[in-house]
């Protein structure tokens, strides 16, 4: 029997500072995220980043948690909801780290009968600290916990023409009636050195500015490629002149070069060279959370104003909007017609 598998990113269990070491400790050990040696890696995270960091990121959390929780969990739950609702396959679901784990989501399924899963890694764009690990950590607990499972999974979406369509039509309707001089389309970042451990060529993306416009088999997974794709296409559909849009990486962690322009200066720019009504889409994520109602919504509108700008509209994400889940349902149903695996 088939199922799917919706896996997030996750989030701590509550804004307690012990909640957000712990949740931080989980995912910043990850070898895709600081894809540091170990011993580098656990002086780097347990020994400076998390003495400081998680005090810091529970205030900020605090910011934008809900009466129901964390707002990615909710807006994830809501998804799967809706979508098992309009499936003819069970829909579970599982956080990449914290809860509910990815192992919860597929015991879940297994106790329905599955045995055939769908895995979605909930991320538009690949990138080794996203869409990689999912897979890798689901075919881990696959291997441990539920040998009689088999496992496919839906490649990025970034370019896919439903997936364009809706999002064009979620920015349309979140600006109706609004003015605005510029669109921002701002992803969350990564270092560059992830760019280049996941070039399949070993030569292609040289982060030169070029490279990405430039075909190649490293496409497929090249995360700033994929980003600056996704930007493109939704212009197109809203036909945007090159000088009403511009897009940029939020949310650099460390000291290592990541992947620029950087939000955080490029909105300054655009309100010093006098943008005045900013509009801010942020399509890496498909449910609002920490990077975006914190990060974008608050602190980078109170830059955009500082820096003289006026009117500051943050887009919501797609969360649980209801195109989108039409178009995942469709997916999943239209994956859940083929040949199963032992027929
Ligand atoms: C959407 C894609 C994401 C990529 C790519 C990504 C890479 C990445 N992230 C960090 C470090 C942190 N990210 C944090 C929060 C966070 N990151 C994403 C998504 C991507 N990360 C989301 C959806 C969230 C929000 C989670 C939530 O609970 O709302 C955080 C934690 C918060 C904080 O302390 O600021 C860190 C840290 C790295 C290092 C990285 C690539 C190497
Ligand atoms: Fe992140
Ligand atoms: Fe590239």
């Amino acid at each position: 029997m088939k199922g799917v598998l919706l896996v997030n990113l996750g989030s701590p269990d509550s804004t307690d500072p012990k909640d957000v070491k712990r949740y931080l400790d989980e995912f910043l050990m990850d070898e895709r995220v600081i894809d540091k040696p170990y011993l580098l890696r656990a002086f780097v995270v347990k020994g400076i980043i998390l003495n400081t960091r998680p005090k810091k990121s529970a205030a900020a959390y605090k910011k934008i948690w809900w009466e129901e929780g964390s707002p990615l969990i909710v807006l994830s739950e809501r998804l799967q909801k809706k979508v098992d609702d309009l499936t003819k396959v069970p829909i579970s679901l599982g956080m990449r780290y914290g809860n509910p784990s990815i192992k919860a989501g597929l015991q879940e399924l297994a106790d329905k009968g599955v045995d055939e899963v769908l895995v979605v890694p909930l991320y538009p764009q690949f990138a080794m600290s996203t869409t990689e690990t999912v897979l890798v950590k689901a075919e881990e607990v696959r291997r441990k916990y539920f040998p009689q499972m088999h496992f496919t999974n839906i490649p990025a979406f970034y370019n896919h023409q439903d997936y364009v369509r809706v999002l064009t039509n979620s920015i349309k309707k979140e600006l109706e009636g609004k003015e605005y001089d510029h669109l921002l389309f701002s992803y969350h970042g990564v270092p560059e050195r992830h760019i280049r451990k996941s070039d399949i060529t070993n030569s292609h993306c040289k982060i030169d500015g070029q490279c990405c416009s430039v075909d190649s088999p490293a496409h497929q997974y090249c995360y700033r490629h994929q980003c600056y794709e996704t930007t493109r296409l939704v212009v197109a559909y809203l036909g945007l002149d090159a000088h009403q849009y511009t897009t940029s990486f939020q949310s650099r962690l460390g000291r290592d070069p990541w992947i620029q322009p950087y939000t955080d200066a490029t909105i300054e720019k655009l309100a010093t060279e006098g943008v005045k009504k900013l509009a801010v889409v942020t399509p890496a994520f498909v449910s609002d959370c920490l990077e975006t109602l914190e990060e974008i919504a608050m602190e980078g509108k109170e830059e955009f104003i500082e820096a003289g700008g006026d009117k500051f509209y943050a887009i919501p994400c797609l969360n649980d909007n209801d195109e989108w889940v039409k178009v995942l349902s469709r997916w999943i149903d239209e994956w859940a017609m083929t040949k199963t695996v032992n027929a």
